[in-house]
């Protein structure tokens, strides 16, 4: 079959989860297509687990539909666990086995043909850097090797879909550094979704990233987008004294979508600090610096343009839907 006539790896419609008394997940959809990377951001209580579990068809959905590879999760669970490699945040591990025997018993679990489970598992152990440790005893292993181990046990029959809860968590730079570029190899082989609080990690790992908040998407697309729709084209740090009342209408002049998101200050000196966004994507810092440096109402110390993070980006999506979703519902009490 010819790969463009197959179904995305993972596609979610109007996904709803209430359980009693709480609706975790409202309206969820997105669609992961094979071989891609997403990773899957939101404070604690966002719903993210929630969601994680209706994909791996641990817990059923209240409304919506789920498929994996074309396959619906809420008819064919067993079908499409088959489909999935899962590593659950803290994966339990049987301590007292050696990797090689752990990884021989999970794939014959899995139902891969005897002959071809001993070189699977080679190749895994190579995948993972992991065939020096593999007569090891799993409970003697690093924190690092075991989270390794986790991730050979979910690629080993080659499923097209990976889940990750937290594949990083405890990990020290090192192995976050190993696990990470380990994450990108399976890029164009298997979909993986990954959450994770370790948002760097994300940026340098994923090729979208799906941010929610309150059981609701608050924000989608690759970093690069996910920055310009969130926190406009371009963002500078501008460093000021004066008549601040004024400043709002003298950087319109200069110009007209330049807008203030941050304000503090004064410090001891009398200068304040402010975030300025612009839809420009060319740089306007030279102009910018002249008007203000010319203009007697003020005294420029500073004037940056600056490359927000994911971070800067998970805060501003974050902070937009408790706008949007909290804030008409507190005003109506
Ligand atoms: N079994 C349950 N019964 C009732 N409410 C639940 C249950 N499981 C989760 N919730 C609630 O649903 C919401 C979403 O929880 P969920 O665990 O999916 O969030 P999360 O994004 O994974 O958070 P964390 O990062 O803290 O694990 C929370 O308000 C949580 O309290």
């Amino acid at each position: 079959m010819p790969e463009e006539a197959l179904s995305p790896a993972i596609e979610v419609h109007n996904l709803v989860k209430a359980y009693a008394g709480v609706t975790a997940v409202h309206n969820i959809s997105f669609t992961l297509q094979r071989g891609e990377i997403l990773g899957f951001l939101g404070p604690n209580g966002a719903g993210k687990s929630t969601t994680m579990r209706i994909l791996t068809g641990y817990l059923p959905a209240t409304s919506g539909s789920v498929s994996l590879c074309g396959i619906p999760v809420a008819t064919q669970p067993d079908a499409v666990k088959r489909l999935i490699g899962y590593m659950p945040e803290n994966n339990p591990l049987p301590e007292d086995m050696r990797v090689s025997e752990y990884l021989y018993y999970r794939g014959r679990l899995k139902e891969i043909p005897r002959k071809k489970l001993a070189s699977r598992i080679d190749e895994v152990l190579e995948l993972c850097d992991l065939t020096r440790v593999r007569t090891r005893i799993i409970g003697k292993l690093s924190k690092g090797f075991r989270q390794r181990v986790g991730i050979a046990e979910a690629v080993l029959a080659e499923p097209p879909v990976i889940i990750m809860d937290e594949p990083t968590i405890g990990l020290d730079p090192h192995q976050i550094l190993i696990v990470r570029d380990l994450i990108a190899s399976l890029r164009g082989r298997m979909a993986v979704i990954i959450s994770s609080h370790i948002l760097p990690e994300i940026e340098m790992t994923c090729d979208r990233v799906l941010i929610i908040n309150q059981g609701r998407v608050v924000a989608t697309g690759t970093p690069g987008e996910l920055r310009r729709d969130i926190l406009g084209h371009s963002l500078y740090k501008l460093e000021i004294a004066g008549d601040i009342a004024a400043l709002s209408d003298a950087l319109a002049a200069v110009e007209p979508t330049l807008k203030i998101t941050e304000q503090s200050g004064p410090d001891p000196v009398g200068f304040h600090t402010l975030r300025l966004v612009t839809d420009r994507d060319d740089s306007i810092g030279e102009p910018l610096m002249r008007a203000l440096v010319a203009d007697p109402r003020f005294r420029l110390r500073g004037l940056n343009r600056e490359s927000p993070t994911l971070e800067d980006v998970f805060l501003a999506a974050t902070r937009r839907t408790w706008e949007l979703v909290d804030a008409p519902k507190r005003s109506t009490k």
